[in-house]
């Protein structure tokens, strides 16, 4: 029999009330043992809750959830106590004394997707709306959690089965003479649109998993330029060491914050130069890695001094949609500077606290144009990415076949399937599974 499973379903810690939530075949037993009786299904009733020995524990809402119509698709109970601490441990030891052991994180969950509450990606959405920060955290995830993705790649699915059963069809039917034309009149046309829906959502310039995981702008630029400065002002807190030492930072400082209602990761880093030193050295090496895989990338220069050198080294770090940031205009005019096709001047004084709102709005500009709702829903974890890549490949394969062997273009064809129903949850992909589950908190 399945073990009935329960945890604290609220955060930790003294709170005014303290949920506990209870799952699986031993539910209605436990229910009625600490509140002397189960209330009506789905209705709040208020009850003295009982320990073993009889003596009350707490009062408070009782809820009674029988499966399927639960959370978990099981039997489910709530409790809703004082959120002490000495009556959450005391609830634990009866529900424990009551026969249900505590849950693992993501168990409840996992319930729910083993009954078929949730498909995978859906369960990936609830999560990520429990570890939301951000309004725009808040919108991916319960667009997910409604089954945008889902209904995305059920859709493929459903497709990719349409066109395998019209190559299955043919290569059923070897005799006859016009299969390759007959295949190209059903399978190829929709296999090409297929395909092209699949390149699209890959082609989103990792739109989603930015959304999740922050959106990475790198402060980059020669000694003393003032991106330490900067990366305070815009933080508005002293978060790395500001000095006039040329290479007073080495280390790569990381700021989080939000702008335009999504995370974003601000990053100093040491300024660019042959470094005196192998810290410094290993600095500068950090500082041009960040720089490559950031999203966003702000070159400093202080217009009081910069070299030519220098200018022509940090505007070939530079891409399109990034910024050249000219600091110290209260020392020195900024100069005329002609910058790479799409690269945004922008001249201040972080001192003088003069210019920053241009820059502000720059940024927020910019994360809003690269992470705001599209119509179409974004794959949002690298696990999505992973398998979108592996169904597109089998697809493209396939394409080749499709006309010479229609066997082997059944075979990717079958190998796409299975892409996408392992993004679902469909087929059971165990350590998949366990490797989702096990992100939750405990208690979801
Ligand atoms: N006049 C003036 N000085 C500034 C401005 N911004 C920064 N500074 C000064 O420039 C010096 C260097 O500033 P930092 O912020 O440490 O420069 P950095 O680019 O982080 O330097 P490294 O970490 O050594 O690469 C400090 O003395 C700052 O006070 C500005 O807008 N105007
Ligand atoms: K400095
Ligand atoms: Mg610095």
């Amino acid at each position: 029999m399945t073990d009935t499973i329960f945890a604290l379903a609220s955060a930790p810690g003294r709170a005014g009330v303290a949920v506990l939530r209870v799952s699986g075949p031993r539910a209605a037993a436990i229910l009625g043992s600490l509140a002397g009786g189960l209330p009506e299904p789905r209705r709040a009733a208020l009850r003295a809750l009982r320990g073993a020995d009889g003596g009350v524990i707490d009062r408070g809402l009782v809820l009674w959830f029988p499966g399927p119509a639960s959370f978990t698709g099981e039997d489910c109970a709530e409790f809703h106590v004082h959120g002490g601490p000495a009556v959450i441990a005391a609830m634990a030891d009866a529900l424990s004394v009551a026969g249900a052991r505590p849950a693992e994180a993501g168990e409840f969950t996992r319930r729910a997707f083993e009954h078929g509450k949730l498909d995978l990606t859906e369960a990936e959405g609830l999560a990520d709306l429990v570890d939301a920060e951000t309004e725009g955290q808040r919108a991916q995830a319960l667009a997910q959690l409604d089954g945008a993705l889902k209904s995305l790649y059920e859709g493929w699915r459903e497709e990719l089965i349409a066109i395998l059963a019209a190559v299955e069809g043919e290569i059923d039917f070897p005799d006859e003479a016009d299969v390759p034309e007959a295949l190209s009149h059903t399978a190829a046309a929709p296999l090409e649109s297929l395909i092209a829906a699949l390149e699209d959502h890959l082609a989103d310039d990792r739109r989603g998993e930015r959304v999740r995981e922050g959106f990475v702008i790198a402060l980059i630029g020669p000694p003393n330029a003032g991106k330490s400065s900067l990366l305070n002002a815009l933080a508005r807190r002293e978060a790395a060491i500001v000095t006039e030492i040329p290479g007073t930072t080495r280390d790569i400082v990381e700021v989080r914050q939000v702008r335009a209602g999504f995370p974003v990761i601000l990053a100093d880093t040491a300024g660019l130069r042959e470094a005196a030193d192998i810290v410094e050295a290993e600095g500068v090496r950090r500082a041009l890695a960040r720089a490559q895989d950031a999203d966003l990338r702000l070159g400093v220069l202080d217009v009081s001094r910069e070299t030519s050198h220098e200018r022509a080294a940090l505007l070939a770090r530079l891409r399109p949609g990034d910024a050249l940031v000219l600091n110290k205009t209260d020392l020195a005019a900024p100069p005329q500077i002609d910058v790479p096709e799409g690269v945004r001047v922008i001249a201040l004084s972080v001192k003088a606290a003069e210019g920053l709102d241009a820059l502000e709005a720059f940024l927020d500009e910019t994360v809003l144009d690269r992470l705001g709702r599209r119509e179409a829903p974004a794959l949002s974890r690298a696990r999505h990415r992973r398998a979108v890549e592996e169904a597109l490949a089998a697809l493209e394969r396939a394409r080749e076949q499709l006309g010479r062997h229609p066997e082997l273009a059944g075979a990717d064809l079958h190998l796409a399937v299975r892409a996408l129903e392992s993004l679902t949850g469909r087929i059971d992909v165990e350590d998949v599974l366990d490797r989702v589950f096990s992100q939750f908190c405990i208690g979801k």
